[in-house]
């Protein structure tokens, strides 16, 4: 593997996922590998789960780690070329990828979308122009657009809960306060796409996601209807994308509850993490023995090592 930007990096997704499940069973089986290279994650959002898993996963190929925040910390970047740069912004991409190339063998991005411009949002410009101007391979710890490590996570987690050969698997929308990203819900459904599932996304009216990644996807708007019979249940909020970045509405009536559950196959409830308590899903369905989130958030750390490996392996 050359780069991680999106699930499309992936050769081969059943092999992808063997190769993780045999890391979690021996973690350090690859600890040579990464021994005095260095990975550079940088942040310009907040995390908790992929920052620890990717470093952890990382320290488990003998890779030694440096994180750095810029959001505050760093010099605030600029990407437009040929720019006065008389203004806010210190230093150019141009040089910060050039000179991070120095000191690292990976660089690892995390860049959320303005959710106010669609098209500097789906140019990927902070994810890509890293990529453009950094000489090593680039690691997308969730973009503008995509968040490949958490799709590769739930691929995991997918095959080794699943219970019938060809699981139906459902996204659906669920109500938040805040205008959030759209790369979740992105990349869960190209994972889904690649995989052997019955795959259906639900969500209201007004909340339909980029018709390139949904592609011949069915959707139901009755979110009933979609969860009957459904052995996964992946929630998730999204801002609506056709109305760009807007809460159209944050309908209570799509929580997830004990009720709606009842409507699956004993369906496994997951979700990427962070979750809002009684807005997205009610206390009891989270404190069942129904959701999954906590070993999902676990395998964080096998789909980055597997990510990781593959890289060192090709540098
Ligand atoms: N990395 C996982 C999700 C990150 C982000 N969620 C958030 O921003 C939630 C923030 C909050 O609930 O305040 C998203 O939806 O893409
Ligand atoms: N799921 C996920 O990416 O979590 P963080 O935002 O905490 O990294």
């Amino acid at each position: 593997m050359k780069h991680y930007l999106t699930t499309d990096d992936i050769d081969s997704v059943p092999k992808i996922i063997e190769e993780a499940i045999a890391l979690k069973k021996d973690p350090y089986q690859a600890e040579q590998l990464g021994k005095r290279k260095t990975l550079g994650m940088l942040f310009f959002n907040s995390s908790l789960r992929t920052r620890l898993s990717t470093q952890k996963a990382a320290m488990q190929l003998g890779m030694q780690v440096m994180v750095m925040n810029f959001s505050g910390e760093a010099w605030s970047l600029e990407f437009e070329d040929g720019s006065v740069m008389n203004g806010s912004t210190s230093e150019h991409i141009r040089e910060a990828a050039a000179v991070i190339s120095q000191y690292c063998d990976i660089i690892a991005v995390r860049a959320f979308p303005t959710l106010t411009d669609k098209d500097k949002d789906e140019e990927e410009y902070v994810l890509k122009s890293f990529q453009k101007y950094a000489s090593v391979p680039i690691v997308n710890m969730e973009s503008a657009t995509a968040h490949p490590l958490q799709a590769l996570t739930d691929a995991i987690t997918i095959t080794e809960l699943k219970t019938r050969k060809k699981p139906k698997v459902v996204l659906s929308w669920a109500p938040h306060p805040k205008a959030l990203p759209h790369a979740v819900a992105n990349s869960f459904t190209s994972m889904m796409q690649k995989m052997d599932v019955e795959f259906v996304i639900t969500h209201p009216v007004g909340y339909e996601l980029n018709p390139e990644v949904t592609g011949d996807t069915p959707i139901v708007y009755d979110q009933d209807e979609a969860l009957k019979d459904a052995d996964f249940v992946y929630v998730k909020n999204w801002s609506s994308y056709k109305d760009y970045g807007k809460v159209l509405h944050s309908d209570p009536a799509w929580r997830i509850s004990q009720d709606k559950m009842a409507l699956t196959n004993n369906g496994k409830f997951m979700h990427c993490l962070p979750v809002r308590r009684n807005v997205i899903v009610d206390d009891a369905v989270l404190d069942s023995p129904q959701s999954v989130v906590i070993q999902q958030a676990n395998n964080r750390t096998f789909a980055a090592q597997v990510v990781l490996k593959q890289i060192l392996e090709s540098l």
